[in-house]
């Protein structure tokens, strides 16, 4: 007779792998609390919304995901490792990708050229390799130019390529952005207000590319004030509030909380 299974285990879906696993973080600015005991899970393959109003410490928390900020206390962990004093470049390198609210490209760099800047630490950027292996680095930067190429496509910025960054308006220096971290393959890919003043026909192409994105497996985290936007992308939605989570679950759940709109209003007030 088969021994029986524990019911525990019997009932219990199976846990997704988080691809990043925030742990009750907290990071605090001079005695202020930006985040104030927030954890979160992105599993693989999710596309996950971050909602909450001004200041309830969306930005802080995606700083302290990608490394540019440094937990007061808490751990980030990324594929199952513990991240937390890991610099934002180790980070990149373990396939965390991350937008900002405001690009910032290099303005006087050609728009193909802000793409390969995205690209890990290449061969041909120590003097060592191009004395040595020359000819292999001229293969990595050819292979390097296809892709950023074939990533510029991707985000419909070909034809202008060779122009400075500076003439890209908002909506597409967010695309450009989101090309130059592809570069870097990431696994998971934090997107942080990629709808803020963007145009309705760009903002269409973004919602487009992301949606592709996580159909190749990529896992999205959101952060998004347009919860159009929001509920077209995302199946889960954590709002958070004065650095901690306030509520989780499909967007219309989270949009129609009570406790979420309380938040949103005294924000306003
Ligand atoms: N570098 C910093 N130094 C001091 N305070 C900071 C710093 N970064 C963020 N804060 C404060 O932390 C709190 C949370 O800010 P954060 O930008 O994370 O919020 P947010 O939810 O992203 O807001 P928004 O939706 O307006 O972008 C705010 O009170 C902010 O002023």
């Amino acid at each position: 007779m088969p021994s029986p299974v524990p019911e525990a285990t019997s009932n219990a879906a199976p846990a997704a792998r988080a691809v990043i696993d925030a742990r009750d973080l907290v990071k605090t600015f001079d005695g202020n609390t930006a985040v104030a005991g927030m954890s979160l899970r992105l599993a693989a393959g999710e596309m996950l919304g971050l909602i909450g109003p001004n200041g309830a410490g969306k930005t802080t928390l995606f700083n302290l995901i990608a490394g540019s900020l440094k937990p007061t206390s808490g751990e980030i962990w990324i594929g199952g490792l513990d991240v937390s004093q890991e610099s934002p470049e180790r980070r990149i390198g373990r396939g965390v990708g991350r937008t900002f609210q405001i690009p910032k490209p290099f303005l006087d760099m050609t728009v193909l050229e802000n793409v390969l800047a995205g690209a890990q630490a290449q061969d041909g950027e120590t003097l060592l390799a191009n004395f040595l292996r020359p000819g292999h680095v001229r293969r990595q930067e050819k292979l390097a130019i296809d892709k950023a190429r074939t990533l510029l496509e991707f985000v419909t910025l070909s034809g202008l390529e060779a122009q400075p960054a500076r003439v890209l308006s908002g909506g597409q220096r967010k695309l450009l952005e989101l090309a130059r971290i592809l570069m870097a393959d990431p696994q998971a890919i934090l997107l942080d207000e990629p709808a803020a003043g963007v145009n309705p026909a760009l903002l269409e192409i973004i919602i487009e590319r992301v949606l592709s994105l996580n159909a190749e497996g990529k896992s999205i985290l959101l952060i998004e004030h347009n919860m159009d936007m929001v509920s077209r992308l995302c199946s889960r939605v954590v709002a958070m509030a004065l650095g901690k989570p306030l509520a989780e679950g499909t967007p219309a759940d989270v949009a129609s909380n009570a406790a979420v709109i309380e938040a949103y209003l005294g924000a306003v007030a």
